[in-house]
């Protein structure tokens, strides 16, 4: 059989406030040990995951994102893509609202989890040579941005395919220590 080394997991986010005081209703049911939700009472949609509004950022962690932290120090490449409707829950379950303060808060997401997590397993394999490096950017109407540059006005950057590279963002910052260089 086939391996398709792509997961699709769904996450369902409580009501805000707002909507709680809006009276509005969750209109899934979840399919108790089954990967599985109903919308209203027909529309069956079946995923590699499912999590409930009851789920902790850990949970989501540990079944997701471990298994690609795995992989990640066997040598595979890993990638994780958060996809939803505004206001759906991306920025919460990757953690981008995280500052430094938070940092042991059971409510961080993914991003300061899997990062936590590679330092961690570094210092582990101290036989092992690492080389970490970040870069960081943001697509906003269609203008590909690099938010570690430091440049006032940041000026869009380019996509483009190198015959050797692949397909790279030109001119990206990567922030990366000497050793690596
Ligand atoms: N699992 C969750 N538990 C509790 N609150 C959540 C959860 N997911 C999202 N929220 C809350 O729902 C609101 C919207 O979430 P968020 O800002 O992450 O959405 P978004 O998909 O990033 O939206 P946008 O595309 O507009 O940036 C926020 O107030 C957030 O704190």
């Amino acid at each position: 059989m086939e391996v398709i080394p792509v997961r699709v997991a769904l996450r369902c986010r409580p009501l805000v406030p707002k909507e709680i005081n809006e009276g509005c209703q969750s209109c899934l049911t979840f399919v108790p040990g089954e990967p599985q939700v109903i919308v209203g009472t027909e529309k069956a949609f079946t995923y590699d995951y499912v999590f409930e509004p009851t789920a902790e950022q850990e949970e989501v962690f540990s079944t997701v994102i471990s298994p690609l932290l795995r992989g990640l120090f066997k040598g595979y490449h890993a990638t994780v893509l958060a996809y939803g409707q505004t206001g759906s829950g991306k920025t919460y379950s990757m953690g981008g609202a995280y500052t430094s303060a938070q940092e042991s808060d059971p409510s961080v997401g993914v991003i300061p989890r899997v990062i936590r997590r590679i330092f961690e397993e570094r210092e582990k394999k101290a036989d092992s040579e690492f080389c970490l490096a970040v870069s960081y950017l943001e697509i906003y109407n269609e203008d590909i941005l690099d938010l570690l540059s430091s440049s006032k006005d940041r000026s869009a950057l380019s996509i483009r395919e190198d015959p050797k590279e692949g397909i790279k963002v030109s001119e990206v910052q990567c922030e990366k220590p000497v050793s690596c260089l």
